[in-house]
């Protein structure tokens, strides 16, 4: 008899679409799997903004917590979300093939961003608010929160003139509407369009059988943002984006920080032969921090701890 592989997933409709995909995979392979849709405290929290939350690894720690306890075999995780730290036990097992990588501006009527009048812009990232106040210093930037549904509904429902997305995201659970505006100028988050599947580190089946969903590319793109982030100690709540694509052999990387209020920007951008890939991300970091990354994220960090 061949063991029924647990599918550990929040319960959004984006996350059970991403979990239903690798489930679908893995049948395909011949494998037997049911999914276990658990609720995060990502999602029970709506009236607070996240980086007020002050916990990283909101909306993965409560399907870490099923894993060590036995009760999943596997979580599927959108890689954007899963710190870069994974809980000791727990490993990557395979990235799967990126989607979309860039955010995208759902409005109501794109004229305004012509013009000089203050508009009202709605997302819960720090690095979404960093940058569009950075290109649209005289724009209003609100808090939004709570999963991709919830964020469209609170849209319709406020008078904002638009909100910002992962193309991904809504493209998934097909709400992405046909104006929606793509946001090519804005660097997504570390590992956006990515989905992630861990496993316990002694569970030899789920890591070898895994093993054959991952995508190299994306592994090694999304590596490397996330060893940018991880170099930079952003954790989940700072203004850093990061892009490695990877094209003819060649990974091009597009890094940055932003202070909180997007007025100061520290960029690096550069290429590499994927042959020399290995600790690009952290170099690049590291050439951040020496263009005054340090002290700009010294400040975030202490701007960040005056809120709680
Ligand atoms: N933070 C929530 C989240 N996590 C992953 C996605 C979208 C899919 C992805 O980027 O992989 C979203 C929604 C969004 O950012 O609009």
């Amino acid at each position: 008899m061949s063991k029924i592989i647990r599918i550990g997933t929040r319960n959004s409709e984006l996350a059970l679409w991403q979990a239903t995909t690798v489930q679908q995979k893995l049948e395909a392979l011949g494998h037997d799997t049911t999914l276990i849709p658990i609720k995060a405290t990502g999602d029970q929290v709506l009236d607070k903004p996240l980086y007020e939350l002050g916990i990283t690894g909101i909306f993965t720690k409560t399907l870490d917590v099923a894993m060590l306890k036995g009760q999943i075999d596997i979580a599927v995780h959108s890689m954007k979300d899963v710190p870069t730290q994974l809980p000791d036990g727990i490993v990557q097992v395979a990235v799967l093939e990126r989607a979309v990588t860039h955010d995208i501006l759902v409005h109501k009527g794109a004229d305004f961003l012509e013009s000089d009048a203050s508009s009202t812009i709605a997302t819960g990232s720090l690095r979404r608010k960093a940058q569009w106040l950075n290109k649209y210093p005289h724009h209003k930037v609100v808090d939004l929160r709570g999963n991709v549904n919830t964020r469209l509904l609170k849209l319709i429902e406020n008078d904002w003139q638009g909100a910002i997305f992962a193309k991904a995201g809504l493209e998934r659970i097909k709400l992405l509407p046909k104006d929606a505006l793509s946001l090519d100028w804005m660097i997504p988050a570390p590992a956006q369009g990515a989905m992630l599947v861990v496993a316990m580190e002694k569970d030899g089946f789920s890591k070898e059988t895994l093993q054959k969903l991952n995508h190299k590319p994306s592994e090694i793109a999304t590596g490397i943002e996330r060893n940018f982030l991880r170099t930079l100690e952003g954790g989940c709540t700072a203004p850093i984006g990061a892009l490695a694509e990877i094209k003819d052999q060649t990974v091009y990387f597009d890094g940055v920080v932003f202070s909180l209020d997007g007025s100061q920007k520290i960029e690096v951008k550069k290429s590499i032969p994927l042959s020399k890939a290995q600790g690009f991300g952290q170099a690049c970091a590291k050439e951040v921090l020496a263009n005054g990354g340090d002290k700009l994220m010294e400040s975030i960090r202490n701007e960040n701890s005056a809120l709680h």
